[in-house]
């Protein structure tokens, strides 16, 4: 069945890595009649190449060599059958194609597809070009003629309908295939196919929504192919949290958690004031909910001037309760907090760890002790790195975090044990036992100082309520970046506008 790639709270999107996909590939493969599977994905193609593009004069379909190309050419013949006017460009040769791609083939030339050596010219936006280079079996970053029809189709006016995955971007961990590695950005002219839409076959794949993956698939669809749900295991899930029930009547601010935010290091110390960071994520906090929240700035100076927001309640370090509170600690910290870290690892009952906390702790072997302990002791923890920071607590670069984002999850919960939110586009969220969850919500308007922030505080008040840690980390995450989404559009999204936007 075809269906949009848009998870409901009542039912998880599971994303199936590129082996369990040859798995499922091979069971149904040996239940159904030859050629079947085939048959059905490059039905399903031509079905959503006549929706997203009834009009379209020429449909131009970019064919590889392996079995990507098949479904192409499936698709061809079928919407050739529909009265479509369909071009094929086709990198493979019939005595090496698979019998799958070559049954496709017979079909696509008996139904009178025309057949090209380069590009159609002249394709307008209501015209439609088809990615069916690569699929799940690319191995290197395209070149020769596959890069220039890549670079061709990127440059079309019609919009691109990719099969499966968009030829260049590594579906298992949504990066750029480059010669022998993964890259974690679009150096210029990187052979990757930008579509518009893109539709997965049998199974979603995770690259589809992280990393690159958002930038190059565009909308994603997905067709089962009629396939019951399969055994194997997914990597990694899509999720959307139900809306949380209304308040009781009779419920007072003790119900909904003290959050204590530790950090904002002062001007005086280094000239680098950051307790603007601090105050973000106390602002999230309060904003998202919680029945009160306390601020511990790093910096005596600045306690006369802050807060700003009456709510607020200003704290010394020693007047924080850390067994009765949900701490939020490393904001804006500085070096400042380094102090600090110890008591707060040892007596939290529930803890959030941001910024200048993890670079903290990824510099010192004696924190990371008391890190992992925390484990030992069944104490809720949340760390929330962006990538450069998850590569210190790792001992690695974030280029090497970028290239796979669930592998770089997984190893910190690994040597930590916490649950972990790894931010980008495409958050991952990670933690023992559980299947990591892919975020679908935000948007590039998040990309501004302090955004960060305002997750950790929002993740402190979750905290304060989900008993389940990991629970907490993806209802924060949804709901950070879906603020972003409904964020005014003509209005600057600053991090402050986005923790005032938050709602209990
Ligand atoms: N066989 C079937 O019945 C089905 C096939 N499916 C399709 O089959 C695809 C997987 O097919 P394949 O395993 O043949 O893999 P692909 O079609 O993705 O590509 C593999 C072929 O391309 C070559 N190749 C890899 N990287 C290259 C590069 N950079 N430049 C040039 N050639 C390169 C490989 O040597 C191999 O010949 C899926 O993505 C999906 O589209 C699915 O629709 C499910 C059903
Ligand atoms: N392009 C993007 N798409 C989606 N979310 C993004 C994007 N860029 C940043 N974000 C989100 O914005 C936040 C930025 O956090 P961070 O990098 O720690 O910034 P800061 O330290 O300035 O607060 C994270 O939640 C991250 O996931
Ligand atoms: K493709």
């Amino acid at each position: 069945m075809l269906r949009p790639a848009v998870p409901d709270p009542s039912r998880p999107l599971p994303l199936h890595a590129v082996s369990a996909t040859r798995a499922i590939e091979a069971a149904a493969a040996a239940i159904l009649p030859p050629h079947t599977l085939m048959q059905r994905a490059g039905l399903a193609v031509a079905r959503l190449a006549r929706a997203l593009a009834p009009h379209a004069r020429t449909i131009w379909i970019a064919c590889g060599p392996g079995n990507n190309g098949g479904d192409g050419l499936e698709a061809a013949a079928q919407l050739q059958g529909l009265g479509s006017s369909v071009v094929v460009t086709w990198l493979g040769d019939p005595d090496r194609a698979s019998p799958d791609t070559r049954a496709s083939l017979a079909r696509a030339q008996a139904a009178g597809v025309g057949f090209a050596p380069a590009p159609p010219d002249g394709l307008t936006p209501r015209d439609l070009c088809i990615d069916a280079l690569l699929g799940i079996g690319a191995r290197r970053a395209p070149q020769g003629r596959m890069a220039e029809w890549i670079a061709a189709m990127n440059a079309s006016a019609a919009p691109t309908l990719a099969v499966d995955v968009p030829t260049g971007l590594s579906a298992d961990t949504g990066s750029t295939l480059i010669s022998g590695a993964q890259s974690d950005h679009l150096a210029p002219g990187s052979s990757v196919i930008h579509a518009k839409f893109t539709l997965s076959l049998l199974t979603l794949k995770p690259g589809l929504f992280t990393a690159l993956g958002r930038d190059t698939a565009g909308t994603v669809w997905w067709d089962d192919l009629d396939m019951p749900p399969p055994a194997e295991s997914a990597v990694a899930e899509l999720r959307a949290t139900p809306p949380r029930p209304p308040r009781p009547q009779a419920s007072h601010k003790g119900h909904w958690g003290d959050i204590a935010v530790i950090g904002g290091e002062g001007l005086a110390r280094r000239g680098r004031g950051m307790t603007g960071a601090a105050q973000l994520a106390a602002t999230a906090a309060l904003h998202a909910g919680a029945g009160r929240v306390m601020l511990c700035l790093l910096d005596e100076g600045a306690l006369s001037a802050l807060p700003e927001q009456a709510e607020l309640m200003l704290r010394r370090f020693e007047a924080i309760d850390p067994q009765r509170s949900t701490v939020v600690c490393g904001c804006g910290g500085g070096e400042a907090v380094q102090t600090v870290l110890p008591e707060v690892l040892e007596h939290s009952a529930r803890l959030v760890l941001d910024a200048d906390a993890l670079n903290r702790i990824a510099a010192d072997a004696e924190l990371r002790t008391r890190l992992q302990r925390r484990q030992q002791s069944h104490r809720a923890t949340v760390l929330t790195p962006h990538p450069l920071e998850a590569a210190r607590l790792l001992g690695t670069d974030a280029h090497s975090v970028q290239a796979d984002r669930i592998a770089a999850a997984r190893a910190l919960v690994a040597a930590f044990g916490c649950t972990v939110i790894l931010k980008g586009s495409g958050s991952i969220i990670a933690a023992p036992d559980r299947t990591p969850v892919i975020n679908t919500t935000g948007n590039a308007r998040l990309a501004t100082g302090g955004t960060g922030d305002v997750l950790a505080g929002l993740c402190g008040a979750r905290l304060a309520v989900v008993p389940d840690p990991f629970e907490a980390a993806v209802t924060a995450v949804q709901e950070h970046g879906a603020a972003a989404d409904h964020f005014p559009p003509a209005q600057a999204l600053t991090a402050l506008r986005l923790a005032q936007a938050l709602q209990p």
